[in-house]
């Protein structure tokens, strides 16, 4: 199997080379070997293996500087809704009698239109690189989803498999008049393809669906953090200026260049020779992650944790309501802090208060202990009314390592919720018998069950560990009040 993926592989590389899709930049001199290369890549990128960072990724084939054109894509390899189409007339007359399905529904669609094609497919090496399976919500069983535990993640998970089921069955008319086999016209081959258009397209400004970009889709993703353009760095580049996101001071590290007739790649920042080179997909949460890309990240600079507020507090409110958050190190954000204090003030004095509150400053020193006081509470509220608690989290994510390595799991020294969720998770997946836990890391189905399960546990830790951190930070703050200020506040 391994050999038959490197083949693949390797077929791959060599059909993309012929396309012309390149890691040098075109006006860089190469030497003698490089020029006689037969593979698109090794001048700037490898393909790796990372496990702990998604898996097939690309290295740094050399040191490499920030702003450095490292990947092209020619346009006629990208597959779009309007490619996909100019090489199948059928194709686009069906679609065409089709109007009312949405531009993603277009692209899903012709994308397992390629795949029924088989082997015929012009697309058909790249299609072999796509994976067989996606972990993003829409795929979440119910299981999955309330392990999820939280309300407001449960129905995003939801919503994401409703939409995707409405979707699919709007496209089965289109899908079975272009004489699709059985296993294609299912909800599961409906998801792998709206997950493949989730997880691997990029933007292009002529199709809101975007494209997929051989190749390309072999980044992966790193938060955006602090990158605004260095413009001393970029002296050497004056390429990426041109991929200046319209503000020019905004780094963007993949965008379509119409000059170049092509996709093109660039260095966020400087990577050393077999480094992992990311891309920022965009700016997410966890739970966006979860729901896009099927994954989460360890350390994400830009996570929210979201509590419900009593409803006469949006009111108060000037922003949108995403800005109410509390961030990745449990502090409150500026708009949640602003709005509780007002909220925290009697209402005839908001007014001559309300600048200082919208200005992000304490209104007073007793209006500040009743605002924390409040995060504190809510907090503590929303933890115990869980299903479990973080350090069982913690337990329950040992087990499923275990679990995931074969070794004997001692149920009898967990807690009595994690043993009811361990045995609704064996009972779904169809072993009765704790002891025989293990074994049902056999099959391929249970492995991403399991996967997928620990996904959900991992995403709701996370989430209460925000709020424990944020109990922390908002104690912290009553008592540094209460010192200055003295007890009695
Ligand atoms: C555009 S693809 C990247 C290439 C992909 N690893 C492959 O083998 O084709 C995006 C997918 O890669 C995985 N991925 C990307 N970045 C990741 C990261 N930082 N951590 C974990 N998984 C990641 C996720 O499964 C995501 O949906």
């Amino acid at each position: 199997m391994e050999d038959e993926d490197a083949a693949n592989l390797e077929s791959f590389l060599q059909w993309a080379t012929e396309l012309g899709i390149s890691d040098s930049n075109p006006s860089t001199t190469l030497s003698e070997e490089e020029s006689r290369r037969s593979s698109c890549l090794g001048h700037s990128l490898v393909i790796a293996h990372f496990p702990d960072a998604g898996g097939r990724g690309l290295a740094a084939a050399r040191d490499i500087r920030k702003g450095e054109l490292i990947l092209i894509v020619p346009k006629g390899v990208l597959m779009t809704s309007e490619s996909f189409m100019m090489k199948d007339s059928k194709l686009s007359g069906s679609i065409k009698r089709h109007s009312t399905l949405s531009s993603t529904q277009i692209l899903s669609v012709a994308l397992l239109n390629e795949v029924n094609k088989g082997k015929s497919s012009w697309w058909y090496l790249y299609l072999k690189q796509l994976p067989r399976s996606y972990d993003i919500l829409a795929g979440f069983n119910q299981f999955e989803i309330q392990a999820l535990q939280m309300d407001d993640a449960i129905w995003v998970a939801e919503r994401a498999a409703v939409k995707a089921k409405l979707e699919w069955e709007k496209a089965t008319k289109l899908m079975v008049e272009l004489n699709f086999k059985p296993a294609l016209l299912t909800l599961p081959a409906w998801l792998w393809a709206s997950a493949t258009i989730s997880t691997r397209t990029m933007h292009i400004p002529w199709d809101d669906a975007g494209c997929l970009c051989p190749v390309g889709d072999f980044f992966n993703y790193a938060a955006p953090g602090d990158e605004s353009c260095d413009f001393k760095t970029l002296g050497n580049c004056p390429e990426q200026i041109e991929l200046l996101d319209g503000r020019a001071e905004r780094l963007v590290d993949a965008g379509y260049d119409g000059y170049r007739d092509a996709y093109c790649f660039y260095a966020r920042r400087s990577y050393k020779e077999k480094e992992q080179v990311l891309l920022s997909y965009g700016m997410y949460t966890n739970l966006e992650l979860l729901e896009h890309y099927g994954f989460l990240l360890n350390e994400n600079p830009n996570d929210k944790a979201f509590i419900p507020l009593e409803g006469d507090m949006y009111s108060l409110c000037p922003w949108p309501q995403e800005l109410l958050y509390i961030n990745q190190h449990g502090k409150p954000s500026f708009a949640l802090l602003s709005t509780l204090r007002l909220w925290a003030t009697p209402p005839n004095r908001r007014r001559s208060v309300g600048h200082i509150a919208y200005s992000g400053e304490q209104v007073s020193a007793e209006n500040e202990i009743t605002v924390m006081a409040w995060i504190v509470k809510k907090c503590c509220d929303i933890l115990e009314n869980l299903n479990t608690t973080p350090q069982e989290d913690k337990l329950l994510l040992r087990t499923i390592d275990k679990i995931q390595h074969f070794l004997p799991v001692e149920t009898e020294k967990l807690p009595p919720t994690c043993i009811s969720e361990l045995r609704t998770f064996s009972e779904s997946n169809g072993v009765t018998d704790l002891e025989n836990f293990p074994k049902i890391c056999m099959s391929r189905k249970a492995r991403k069950a399991i996967f997928r399960w620990r996904l959900a546990i991992n995403w709701r830790y996370d989430y209460k560990r925000r709020l424990m951190n944020c109990i922390s930070y908002c104690n912290q703050i009553i008592d540094d009040i209460r010192c200055e200020h003295g007890s009695t506040m």
